[in-house]
């Protein structure tokens, strides 16, 4: 079928189930052919096609509301609502979205990127539905990763406690990007596992194949569940919850998903429609792929499964490069643990649990639970690093403030993917952390502009392990430095990396924009004076005083985070404190979010690249002042 043809799905209902699971097989081929050449997120999408025809199936979009939580697989439902023809820029600058996007079509009635939001948002839309008297369907899908995530609970303890239905799919393929842990993955692994249930779930299905639907089938799903209640599994979760339960459905049976939706359609209650998936299915690559490598892939060869753009092996990521110092450390002091909120992978700490597993912890979706956790090892005598990515962080802001900053808890955080990250877009760019952090008291805040910086500012942390240490990181690899374990640094401290007795002017900037500014300005042969601001806090006072009090030679603050909050404006307060009257350019992010892309194309949409920064230079140099 050409599937850029679809224009919306209701076409979906005149389909036979032949028909209906050809169309899965072509979904399936287009969406790894598709991200073999744009990259993006392949195993969720590739587990969740019949589920998403199903779906379409029997609701009505966009009366009915149909949306899936963080929306990483959401490429089903695109091509199925119109927009298989764009998949051509999937993720893209000015191209589809890899997550549902309202100003993109009518179907996408919620957004995120960030995980455990969905439930939230269908009881919100459900109570509002019925305080409008209105009568669609709110159906959100939700995987087994983000169910735990405590957005989702505090969402499943309300809805448990309203008469407003919303029908929750949970799609289980017993995975997060890596392996799914926790007590509600046990749970579903014990519904799933049983014998007995299994045993009990063929007659379910036979009774479904040929039953009438209705009360014949309810009854019997009622007779199944109360067996299984009694007699094997305690109470599901969820219906302690007060919420109904269906299933386990197997999630790639296209006439049983049917049949149990249009059962839940029916349901009088809130209902949990538990179904059974397997992530990657389709493309043996993805398939059985325990450590997430095809949950967001780049673009790849699809005989070999060999990602085209390999990069330079000698580079290293910033991400291996901490976790590599981090583990030396592990090595000599039996203190240190690791934690991560589900991202071993992406915070590159595989080896990490691999030699240390019963000081590493992965405590699933949860950053909340992850930063307080830490603070309570870190007041249990132990030596916390933990790794979370900038925009992920966002969500534990209070656990940072309250629970560790305002105890002045000792740990060791990464800030991950700090900075402009690209195809992931606007929920994913680590553009708030120095504006949300730098407020906080007793914290360090620090970017390193090399592999040396970071390798040092760890040795640093752990030898003086009385505060509690950000260190934040870009996505990306440079090279590889390697240093001796007790090569620290002086808290607070920034650098001149440049500059003749006859400077022209003062450029300061921090993290990897340094190594880029210098390199530029030399091949320019520009007489600018670069300044490292690598301690975003505390700041160098002494130099910062020097630096606006010696003389009045342009000053150019360079950022690429945004620019309410940052360290321009910082500078900005202690001039103001100081009283000295000094102005200063400043470059970084408008007060807005910005799009998806590559770094680059971002960066010259935002102006914040670095030719935007030499001609400034050149301007202030040549004492021309453009408005
Ligand atoms: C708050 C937050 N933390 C972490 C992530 C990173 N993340 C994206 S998808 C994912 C796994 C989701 O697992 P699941 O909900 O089971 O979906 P699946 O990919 O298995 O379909 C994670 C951890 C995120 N998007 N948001
Ligand atoms: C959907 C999601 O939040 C993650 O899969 C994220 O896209 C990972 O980002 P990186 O590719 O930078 O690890
Ligand atoms: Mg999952």
């Amino acid at each position: 079928m050409d599937l850029t043809k679809i224009k919306g799905p209701s076409f979906l209902k005149e389909l036979t189930e032949k028909e209906l699971n050809d169309l899965a097989k072509d979904i399936r081929q287009f969406i790894i052919e598709s991200v073999s050449q744009t990259g993006g997120h392949l195993s969720s999408n590739l587990g969740i096609v019949e589920l998403t025809i199903a779906l379409h199936y029997v609701f009505n979009s966009p009366e009915d509301k149909i949306f899936f939580d963080v929306g990483h697989q959401c490429y089903v439902h695109k091509i199925l609502t119109g927009r298989a023809k764009d998949f051509t820029h999937l993720r893209k600058f000015n191209g589809l979205s890899g997550f549902q996007k309202r100003c993109e079509s009518k179907h996408d009635v919620w957004e995120a990127g960030h995980s455990s939001t969905a439930l939230s948002a269908a009881v919100a839309m459900a109570i509002a539905r019925d305080l409008n008297k209105e009568s669609f369907s709110v159906v959100p899908v939700v995987g087994d990763g983000a169910i735990v995530g405590g957005e989702s609970l505090e969402a499943l303890n309300h809805l448990g406690s309203i008469n407003n239905k919303v029908i929750l799919i949970l799609n289980d393929n017993q995975m997060s990007i890596s392996k799914s842990i926790g007590g509600m993955n046990n749970f579903l692994n014990n519904v799933r596992m049983s014998n007995t249930y299994n045993k009990m779930k063929d007659d379910y299905r036979s009774i479904l194949q040929h039953g009438k639907l209705g009360e014949g089938v309810y009854k019997a799903t009622k007779y199944i569940k109360d067996f299984v209640k009694r007699g094997f599994i305690n109470d599901t979760i969820f219906e302690d919850f007060g919420i109904d339960y269906l299933g386990p459905v197997d999630g790639h049976n296209i006439v049983e998903l049917i049949r149990v939706l249009q059962l839940a359609q029916k349901n009088k209650k809130s209902v949990v429609v538990h179904v059974v998936t397997e992530k990657g299915k389709g493309y043996s690559f993805a398939e059985n792929d325990q450590e997430g490598k095809w949950h967001g892939t780049p673009p790849f060869n699809l005989k070999s499964g060999r990602v085209l753009s390999s990069g330079n092996p000698s580079k290293k990521s910033w991400s291996e490069i901490i976790s590599d110092q981090v583990l030396q450390w592990m090595k000599i002091d039996k203190d240190i643990v690791s934690i991560t909120p589900a991202m071993i992978k992406g915070s590159a700490m595989n080896n990490l649990f691999k030699v240390f597993p019963e000081r590493c912890f992965d405590v699933g979706i949860a950053e909340e639970h992850a930063l307080t956790f830490t603070a309570g090892l870190s007041i249990s005598q132990k030596k916390p690093f933990i790794s979370v990515y900038s925009s992920f962080l966002q969500r534990a802001y209070d656990q940072i403030n309250h629970d560790i900053a305002r105890m002045d808890l000792p740990c060791l955080c990464s800030i991950d993917r700090a900075g402009i990250v690209g195809e992931d877009g606007p929920t994913h760019h680590g553009v708030f952390d120095v504006s949300i952090l730098s407020p906080i008291p007793n914290i360090v805040l620090f970017a390193p502009k090399d592999a040396r910086e970071l390798r040092q500012f760890v040795n640093t942390a752990f030898h003086n392990f009385n505060k509690p240490y950000f260190i934040r990181i870009p996505r990306g690899s440079i090279d590889d430095i390697k240093v001796d374990y007790n090569n620290q640094l002086e808290l607070g401290t920034w650098t001149i990396e440049s500059c003749k007795d006859d400077y022209k002017m003062t450029l300061i900037c921090y993290g990897d924009n340094v190594e880029k500014i210098k390199t530029i300005i030399k091949s320019k042969h520009l007489n600018i004076r670069i300044i490292n601001a690598r301690f975003i806090k505390p700041i160098d006072e002494d130099m910062v005083h020097k630096i606006f009090t010696e003389n009045d030679k342009p000053i150019l603050v360079y950022e690429t985070i945004l620019k309410t909050g940052s360290l321009g404006s910082i500078l900005l307060t202690y001039c103001n404190e100081k009283h000295i009257l000094r102005t200063f350019e400043h470059i970084a992010l408008a007060d807005h979010y910005s799009k998806q892309g590559s770094v680059q194309e971002i960066y010259d949409d935002e102006k914040i690249d670095l030719d935007t920064v030499i001609n400034k230079c050149e301007e202030l140099m040549n004492g021309k002042k453009e408005n």
